[in-house]
């Protein structure tokens, strides 16, 4: 039955409401006082966004009024969230931190909230009964969880066959599941939740079932396995938490729509280690240059905060995908697996020039003509960007696929830990390909990523740098400033630059390669002018004072960058801040 014109307007009025009780005004202390006062109560809207809709872009979040960088925008707790299948013995299902041995477990929270100390810990906790799928970090939390917990329990057990069985993904059902038990919780109002339940509370998961599905256009094998998965699932459900088989695929493909991954909270690494449904959240659409990004926090809670300064009425816009990635390749997975053709700012042809990064994400230099700086790009129509020589699609593709499988045998290498001999087929691949590709070739720019991460685990500081350089100067061009990935870049950067002047001083390293290597090339990125024939490689001290204060440089810009993309009393925040003081003293 079509929808009526009044229920779609009681649709849209309630997810109004939903975004106005996520806004907060970004304020710690603000926040603090109301949870410290034990309102569950929700803040009410600063009038900072409001909720369209149009044909082209369905529904999607505009600023109400101008938003400065560094605004939060939302913070919504997860109708529901889950560990991946990797995590789930390394982490808590509750507060998601790191499981670990010690009596002593910190909940660390790296969203701009009050940090709190578990008072009753054990070693980690298991749930005895789902064979090593539910772990906490404290009996606090083992016990909060547990009135949920119960519910899904013996469909948990049983999980791992059932999807293995389809070939369908566990996380997916793990989180479908969870969707179902607080359902359920919210339909029976007898229902007690446990104690310290996370602020703000879950949003209500009857919002999950109002988001898109883009059921009619999944590829048809995905859903095949998810049909089949669907079919025994609901045979394992508990009558309370039953639901028919269509919808339960109808379920699993607006999950798959719309779920977000949830990066490490505790900040130690940028891994994904969840997934949940943040059906607020979801309201953002996507940008290849986007104006807002995440940051994921303890208990299944995501903040999304503006990058930079927002005009009234302009639309609110995170990533959906990585931004290294060319525009055709960007273009092909948001239609995979988002089901839209994207026309952002930075996929506009119109936008597209010879100097925009867009033009060479994926060019290859021309052969023809003798000008280095000449290539031909897909988003240029594949001509000459010096001479009138056109090479067609097939010659380019042929050209990028030798060029992948090369980077991917050394990346093989790399992902079997051994990063002495991925650091020569890298070396061999960048040479080969110099003269092939641009230099902001997505490939390269990866390649020196990865190479960054080699040397690292080779102690070869002064060559990560070099790599790390090279990553940095690429990334510039394609995230917009302030982006988290962008700042963590920076900080490892930095670490890596203290290393080498603490190595110099200590005479660990030659001062001449040092000089050659790092100072030589260090103005294009950072502010201090820098000139090798500015350092006698004879002046020890001299050389180790130039490259700390090139790594003091790098922490405070990743400090100013984190301010924004995190906030101020994030723990990443609080961190660079340590380090900018230890270096200053
Ligand atoms: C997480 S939802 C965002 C909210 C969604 N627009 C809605 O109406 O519910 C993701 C979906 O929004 C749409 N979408 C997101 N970004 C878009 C864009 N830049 N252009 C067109 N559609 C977009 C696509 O249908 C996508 O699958």
């Amino acid at each position: 039955m079509a929808q009526g014109r009044s229920e779609k307007g009681e649709k849209a009025a309630r997810y109004q409401a939903l975004l106005e009780q996520g806004v907060n005004t970004g304020e710690t202390k603000r926040e603090e006082e109301t949870e410290a006062g034990g309102g569950r109560g929700q803040q009410r809207s600063q009038g900072k966004v409001r909720l369209a809709a149009s044909k082209a872009k369905g529904r999607h979040v505009k600023a109400n009024c101008a938003l400065p960088a560094g605004e939060n925008i939302f913070r919504e707790t997860a109708a529901a969230f889950v560990l991946l299948k990797h995590e789930m013995d390394e982490r808590c299902l509750f507060c998601l931190s790191e499981l670990s041995d010690s009596d002593n477990n910190n909940h660390k929270d790296n969203g701009q909230t009050t940090t709190t100390t578990t008072t009753t810990t054990t070693k980690k906790i298991k749930c005895p009964d789902c064979i090593k799928q539910t772990w906490y970090c404290s009996t606090d939390c083992a016990s909060a969880d547990a009135p949920r917990h119960q519910i899904e329990c013996r469909v948990v057990r049983d999980l791992p066959g059932i999807t293995a069985a389809a070939g369908a993904d566990y996380a997916l059902f793990r989180l479908l599941l969870a969707i179902l038990v607080r359902e359920y919780q919210n339909r029976d109002d007898s229902f007690v939740s446990g104690s310290a339940q996370p602020f703000p509370p879950p949003t209500h998961p009857d919002f999950v079932f109002e988001l898109l599905s883009h059921r009619k256009t999944a590829d048809p094998k995905w859903l095949a396995s998810v049909q089949a998965c669907a079919e025994d699932f609901a045979n394992h459900l508990p009558a309370e938490l039953a639901l028919p088989i269509s919808e339960i695929v109808a379920l699993a493909c607006r999950i798959n729509s719309n779920s977000h991954g949830i990066i490490d909270p505790t900040g130690n690494t940028n891994q994904s280690v969840g997934c949940g449904m943040f059906p607020a959240v979801a309201m953002l659409n996507h940008s290849c240059d986007p104006n807002c990004s995440f940051v994921s926090s303890t208990h299944g809670r995501m903040i999304v905060r503006t990058l930079r300064p927002i005009d009234a009425g302009e639309e609110l816009c995170v990533s959906y995908v990585d931004l290294c990635t060319p525009r055709d390749e960007r273009r092909g997975k948001l239609l995979e697996t988002k089901h839209f053709w994207c026309t952002c700012s930075r996929c506009s042809p119109a936008n597209i020039t010879i100097s925009t990064v867009d033009a060479q994400l994926d060019a290859v230099l021309c052969a023809a003509c003798k000008s280095p700086s000449a290539f031909h790009s897909p988003t240029l129509e594949y001509k000459c960007t010096i001479c009138d020589a056109q090479i067609s699609e097939q010659e380019h593709q042929a050209i990028t696929n030798l060029a992948e499988s090369a980077h991917n045998d050394a990346y093989d290498l790399f992902k079997a830990r051994h990063p002495d001999s991925a650091i020569l087929a890298y070396e061999q691949f960048v040479t080969k390909y110099k003269p092939v590709l641009h230099p902001r070739h997505h490939l390269f720019i990866n390649a020196h990523a990865t190479m960054a991460s080699c040397a690292v685990r080779l102690s070869d500081f002064v060559s990560a740098v070099g790599y790390g350089k090279y990553v940095l100067d690429g990334m510039a061009d394609y995230v917009p400033a302030n982006w988290p990935e962008l700042a963590d870049f920076w900080f490892r950067q930095a670490e890596m630059l203290e290393i080498v002047g603490g190595a110099v001083r200590e005479r660990v390293v030659e001062t001449r390669v040092v000089v050659e290597n790092i100072l030589s090339s260090a103005s294009s990125t950072t502010t201090t002018t820098t000139n090798a024939n500015d350092f006698d490689p004879g002046n020890r001290d001299a050389v180790s004072k130039a490259v700390l204060d090139l790594a003091l440089e790098a922490y405070e810009k990743c400090h100013r960058m984190r301010v924004v993309a995190y906030g101020n009393n994030d723990s990443k925040c609080l961190e660079t801040q340590l380090q900018i003081s230890r270096l200053k003293n």
